[in-house]
C-alpha cells in the first residue's frame, strides 16, 4: 500500500511525467485505454494471469487483492467481458484502487457511475468462461511489459506506466524535477518568451 501522500503526488504528476522523469522504459502498450473519460489511478500492482477468455482468475483476484492495490490482469488481449458492473461493485467495496487489464470489459456506463478507474484494451460483451483459476501474484508479461506484484502503476488519460517498486523513490525524484522544469518552461512561454528548442537538452 502506498501512503495517501505518495498516491496523490503520483496522480498529480501523471503517467507521462512519471514515465519521462523515470528515464525508464516503463510505458505500457498504448492500446490499454481508460474506459471512461477522466479515469486515473495510482497504486501497487496485484497481479492476475487469466486464461484467455476466462475470468475465474479475475473473480478470485478481486477478492484477494489488498485495499489500495491496482488489479493488473493479463487477459492475453482476448475480447470477452472479463470485467463488469458486479466485479466493480466488489472492487469498490473492497477499496481497490482500480483495474488495468490486457483484455476487454463490459457494463462501462455502470462502471463509470461508480467512479472506479478501469483501463482496458476495449469493450466487449461476449461471455467470459469461469473455469480456469489462472494465477494470482505471479510476474506478468502485460502486453510486452514486465509487471511484478508491488510494482507501482500510474494511469490516466495518457495511458499506463509501471514503475519497478524498488525504484519508486528515484523515479519520484526524477518526475518532480521534470514537473518543475515544465512549470518553469510554461511560465516562460506565457510571459511571451519562446525558449530555444530542446533537441539536445530535453526538459
Ligand atoms: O459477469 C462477469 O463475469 C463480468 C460482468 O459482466 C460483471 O462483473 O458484471
Ligand atoms: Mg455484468
Amino acid at each position: 500500500m502506498l501512503s495517501a501522500r505518495i498516491t496523490t503526488e503520483l496522480l498529480e504528476l501523471g503517467a507521462s511525467t512519471v514515465y519521462e522523469g523515470s528515464g525508464l522504459d516503463c510505458w505500457v502498450d498504448p492500446g490499454l485505454r481508460p474506459v471512461w473519460r477522466g479515469a486515473r489511478l495510482a497504486g501497487p500492482a496485484f497481479t492476475v494471469r487469466a486464461a484467455p477468455g476466462d475470468n475465474l482468475a479475475v473473480q478470485l483476484g478481486v477478492r484477494a487483492a489488498p485495499a489500495g492495490s491496482v488489479l493488473v490482469v493479463d487477459g492475453a488481449g482476448e475480447r470477452v467481458g472479463y470485467w463488469g458492473e458486479i466485479l466493480t461493485e466488489i472492487a469498490v467495496q473492497r477499496g481497490l484502487a482500480g483495474l488495468v487489464i490486457d483484455g476487454t470489459v463490459r457494463d462501462v456506463d455502470e462502471i463509470e457511475r461508480t467512479g472506479f478507474p478501469v483501463f482496458s484494451r476495449g469493450v466487449a460483451m461476449r461471455h467470459a468462461a469461469k473455469r480456469d483459476r489462472g494465477e494470482l501474484g505471479g510476474v506478468l508479461d502485460l502486453a510486452g511489459r514486465r509487471v511484478r506484484p508491488g510494482d507501482v502503476v500510474v494511469a490516466d488519460t495518457d495511458g499506463v506506466a509501471v514503475v519497478p517498486h524498488e525504484q519508486l523513490d528515484a523515479v519520484l525524484a526524477g518526475a518532480r524535477t521534470r514537473a518543475e522544469k515544465e512549470r518553469t518552461r510554461i511560465a516562460t512561454i506565457r510571459s511571451g518568451v519562446i525558449p530555444e528548442t530542446t533537441a539536445e537538452e530535453g526538459y
